[in-house]
C-alpha cells in the first residue's frame, strides 16, 4: 500500500527530450499549490500544463498504460480517471528551484481525490545538481531513481519532497490518478 514503485525506462530518451522541446515553446506559469496560493518557500519551479500542448497527447496515452500496470501490479487501488492535466515543471538552479515535504491529497474538490502520484524524470540525471525527488514512506526517505526516463509512483498521500536544485536545470513530469476516498 505505502510502496514507492520505480519504473525505469517509462519513457525513452528520445521521448523525454521531445516533451521538453514542446515544452519550452511554451509559456510558463510559476508553480501554484494546492489551493492556488503561491508560497515560493514552499515551491519554486514553473509549469506547463500539457492539456494546452495539443503535440503532446500521445503522453496521455502512456501514462494511462503506466499507471494501469503499476496500480495492477502493486496498489490495486480504486483508481476512476485523471482528472487534471498531467504538468511539466522545470526547477533551475537561479533561483534554486525545489518543492519543500508535502502531501498532494488537498483540500480541493480535484485535489482531494488524488490516489495515487507519478513523476517522470525528463531530464538527464547530470543535468542538474540537487533536485533530488524524496518520498517517506514511513520513518525513512526513499529518494527516487534519477534515470531519465524514469517512473516513480508512490500514494498521493505519502510526505515527499524535491531537494533545491544547486546546478543546471531539472524538468520532470507529473500526473494524478483520481478516485474516490480511501476508506
Ligand atoms: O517534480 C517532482 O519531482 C515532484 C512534483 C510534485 O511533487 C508535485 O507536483 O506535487
Ligand atoms: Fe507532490
Amino acid at each position: 500500500m505505502l510502496t514507492v514503485h520505480s519504473m525505469p525506462g517509462a519513457f525513452s530518451i528520445e521521448e523525454c527530450d521531445r516533451i521538453r522541446d514542446l515544452v519550452a515553446l511554451q509559456p510558463a506559469n510559476d508553480a501554484r499549490l494546492v489551493g492556488l496560493t503561491r508560497d515560493h518557500n514552499i515551491r519554486r519551479a514553473d509549469l506547463v500544463w500539457l492539456d494546452d500542448v495539443p503535440e503532446a497527447a500521445w503522453v496521455m496515452g502512456r501514462i494511462i498504460d503506466l499507471v494501469r500496470a503499476a496500480n495492477r501490479a502493486v496498489y490495486d487501488f480504486d483508481l476512476r480517471e485523471f482528472a487534471e492535466s498531467p504538468q511539466v515543471a522545470r526547477y533551475g538552479a537561479e533561483r534554486e528551484g525545489h518543492f519543500g515535504w508535502h502531501s498532494d491529497i488537498g483540500e480541493g474538490q480535484l485535489a482531494s481525490k488524488r490516489k495515487l502520484t507519478m513523476v517522470v524524470q525528463l531530464s538527464p540525471s547530470d543535468a542538474y545538481r540537487g533536485g533530488d525527488l524524496e518520498v517517506m514512506p514511513s520513518h525513512h526517505v526513499v529518494a527516487g531513481d534519477r534515470a531519465q526516463g524514469c517512473a516513480t509512483l508512490f500514494p498521493a498521500m505519502l510526505l515527499h519532497r524535491v531537494t533545491p536544485v544547486t546546478d543546471g536545470e531539472r524538468h520532470s513530469l507529473t500526473i494524478w490518478a483520481h478516485g474516490p476516498a480511501f476508506r
